[in-house]
């Protein structure tokens, strides 16, 4: 079975207050988007990487390039202002394709088992994404602070990417979520708008998204174990 990949790599790391552009923390001696991008260089099914980055960033990223070629990289695409747009970017810039991912560059812990089994899903379903079911209560708290209702937890899943579809799915729901001025902080969001039906795919705690600076130390502790 085979795929494609956007990896989005165009961000800028506020959260993370690093003073640069999150992807570029040393891990074990390597950037972060060189450990994302490693785990799709090596899988099989892995046809084509889109790498999206930040215009001012290109020399930084050609070099990157040169100290770690990775070959399925074969243009680099310049990202938007938004998450959507810099996915846009690189959905468009797809020649052609089947079955599309997108994945953010700051998840550097995915497992090929995982992207497997999304990649089996979104071709049997059209649309799939890879989540973990939540861990603690969760709570509606009003504008003051106080706790309004304790959610049931049964059905609330947090949502990580990869996140696969079909490709005309997705740029069908890219165009109409741009039509409309509708922005999403996922894909699936924008496909859930147009009606097709998103399937879930257990995946694994470890695949969370380097956002603030403890998950730096997380990162570095996962990587020792
Ligand atoms: N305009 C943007 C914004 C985000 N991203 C990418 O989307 C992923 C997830 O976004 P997020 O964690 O929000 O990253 P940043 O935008 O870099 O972080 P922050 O919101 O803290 O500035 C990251 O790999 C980031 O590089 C992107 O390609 N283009
Ligand atoms: C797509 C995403 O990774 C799903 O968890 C996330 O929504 C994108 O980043 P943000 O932290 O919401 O900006």
């Amino acid at each position: 079975m085979n795929y494609q990949v956007i990896v989005l790599a165009a961000g800028q790391g506020k959260r993370m207050k690093a003073g640069k552009n999150k992807q570029f923390i040393e891990l074990e001696g390597k950037p972060v988007i060189i450990h994302t991008l490693s785990v799709f260089e090596a899988d099989p099914w892995c046809m084509e990487i889109k790498l999206v980055i930040n215009e001012k960033e290109k020399d930084i990223f050609k070099e990157l390039q040169h100290q770690y070629p990775v070959q399925k990289i074969k243009e680099m695409v310049i990202g938007g202002e938004e998450r959507q747009d810099s996915v846009y970017n690189g959905l468009t810039s797809l020649q052609s394709a089947e079955i599309v991912l997108v994945h953010d560059g700051a998840r550097p812990f995915i497992s090929q088992e995982v992207i497997h089994h999304l990649v089996k899903k979104a071709a049997k379903e059209g649309a799939a994404i890879v989540g973990v079911p939540v861990k603690d209560t969760i709570k509606r708290v009003s504008k003051a602070g106080v706790v309004e209702q304790t959610v049931e937890r049964s059905s609330l899943w947090s949502i990580q990417t990869p996140q696969a579809f079909r490709y005309a799915i997705l740029k069908e729901a890219h165009d109409k979520a741009k039509a409309e001025n509708y922005l999403g902080t996922d894909e699936a969001s924008l496909v859930e708008r147009i009606h097709v039906p998103v399937h879930i795919v257990e995946g694994e705690y470890e695949n969370f998204k380097l956002t603030t600076p403890e998950d730096i130390i997380l990162a570095k502790a996962f990587l020792q174990k």
